[in-house]
């Protein structure tokens, strides 16, 4: 019931907020393209169903093996969200993972070794542009948590309005990413570069 009420909040807040405005929609589809033009992957690591008659929409994350989350994989994530985002007939989103037991392996630990600080730095923004976006949707989002979710796919659990997870002990979830000497940047540009120093050399 809760969650139906919030549905209806919020598509109320969709109706109000996704009004015509040449400013708003210029801007969001000039952030598309430019994602578009960083995202060079070759096979989609999402894979989005929508589903007209709910308003709802289901994506799964199929990034084997763990769906870490690289700088291509939030890439993808963003423009995918976007793209729903931009749709006034989407009124929610369920993220989830196609793949069996994990649902996200969180940030991809390869994004943080022997990289160059400018790509360092390229990928905490879209860390950052990942949850941003997820935490401020207008759509109403669930996390159907269907595997272990640690660190950053925890994160990105935390960013959606719900949090639904498989009652299996084998599955951990938690921020876990202390114990790896992690710690996320602060949100400008110059602490972005001071982090990424640290984490290349
Ligand atoms: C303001 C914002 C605040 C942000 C705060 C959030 C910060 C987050 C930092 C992070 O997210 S750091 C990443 C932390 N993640 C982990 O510690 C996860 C480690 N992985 C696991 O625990 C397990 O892999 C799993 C997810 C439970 C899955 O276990 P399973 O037994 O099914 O698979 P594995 O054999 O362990 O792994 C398969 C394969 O995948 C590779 N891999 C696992 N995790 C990652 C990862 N995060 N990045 C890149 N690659 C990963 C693993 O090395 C194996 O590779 P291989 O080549 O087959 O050996």
């Amino acid at each position: 019931m809760a969650l139906r009420a919030a549905l209806r909040q919020k598509c109320g807040l969709i109706g109000i907020l996704s009004q015509p405005s040449s400013s708003g929609s210029h801007s969001r589809v000039s952030a598309v393209l430019v994602s578009q033009m960083r995202n060079n992957a070759t096979s989609p690591k999402i894979k989005v169903d929508f589903n007209q008659s709910t308003g709802v929409a289901v994506l799964s994350m199929q990034s084997p093996p763990v769906n870490s989350l690289s700088l291509d994989f939030l890439t993808e994530l963003c423009i995918s969200v976007e793209k729903l985002e931009m749709d006034r007939a989407c009124r929610g989103l369920i993220i989830t993972s196609s793949l069996p037991k994990v649902f996200s392996a969180g940030l991809d630990i390869l994004e943080m070794y022997g990289k160059s600080p400018e790509r360092c730095g390229e990928f905490w923004r879209a860390v950052q542009e990942m949850w941003l976006k997820m935490y401020s949707s207008n759509m109403v989002t669930i996390a159907a948590i269907n595997g272990s979710s640690p660190a950053g796919g925890c994160l990105l659990s935390l960013t959606c309005d719900y949090r639904i997870m498989s009652d299996n002990p084998r599955y951990s979830i938690g921020l876990n990413e202390t114990l790896l000497g992690i710690v996320a940047p602060f949100g400008t540009d110059k602490n972005i570069i001071k982090n990424t120093h640290t984490c290349s050399n």
